[in-house]
């Protein structure tokens, strides 16, 4: 569950770091501001962090050296070995949003980077009333990601990406389970979290939340 895109990853994994940089005309917007998207998400961060969907390693590597005790979570095999590489040392389980090793040391802040979206929004719920249970009162979420102000905007970007003939942007959009943020508010609400929404680029929102 929430694994059907894997194999995408595992085949992007060797050219991920350049798509980050920009290198991809398609994807440049997403990416746009990548780096400060990451520091914001470290700032924000408190404690000891929990990533999912580490990927390549680039968040993890400014959460380590912000000096925050990590632990990584990633289920493409691909993706672990070029993080593993980058990062040395560290911890990355193999598994994923639904799905991972039972985590023995206390998590202050759990944190995601362009990886949320790849639940639909019943598993996103399922994950988010996992990780409340696994928080203290005041523990964190950080996510960044596309995120729709509405179902609306999320067609004119589609219809904009078509237009320009970004059909792999276009179907990327379609296939995948990017949310709105009224659907995001609904469930972190539901699980007792305090939520706020700042918008990083054309697609990517910082999703902030503390637990009551
Ligand atoms: C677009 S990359 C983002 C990588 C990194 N977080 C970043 O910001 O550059 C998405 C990552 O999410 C991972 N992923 C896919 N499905 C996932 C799931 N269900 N749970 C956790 N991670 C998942 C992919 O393997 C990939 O490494």
């Amino acid at each position: 569950m929430g694994r059907e895109f894997l194999s995408i990853f595992d085949d992007w994994a060797n050219t991920y770091d350049l798509s980050v940089a920009g290198v991809d005309q398609q994807y440049a917007a997403v990416f746009s501001n990548y780096d400060k998207i990451l520091d914001e998400v470290v700032e924000h961060s408190e404690g000891n962090v929990l990533e999912f969907g580490v990927g390549t390693g680039n968040l993890s590597k400014k959460l380590i050296e912000a000096g925050h005790s990590f632990i990584g979570v990633e289920p493409s095999l691909a993706m672990r070995e070029i993080a593993k590489e980058k990062l040395g040392d560290v911890e990355i389980l193999d598994g994923d949003f639904l799905s991972f090793p039972v985590i023995s040391e206390s998590i202050n802040t759990i944190v995601s980077t362009y990886a949320f979206h790849h639940l639909t929004d019943k598993e996103k719920e399922v994950a988010i009333s996992n990780f409340s249970q696994m928080l203290p009162k005041d523990g964190r979420i950080v996510f960044g990601d596309t995120i729709f102000q509405s179902d609306q905007a999320k067609e004119q970007m589609i219809e904009q990406a078509k237009r320009q003939g970004y059909l792999d942007l276009a179907d990327d959009l379609q296939r995948e389970y990017y949310p709105t943020i009224t659907v995001l508010k609904n469930i972190f609400t539901l699980y007792n979290f305090n939520i706020a929404f700042h918008q990083m680029n054309d697609f990517v929102w910082l999703l902030l939340a503390k637990k009551n």
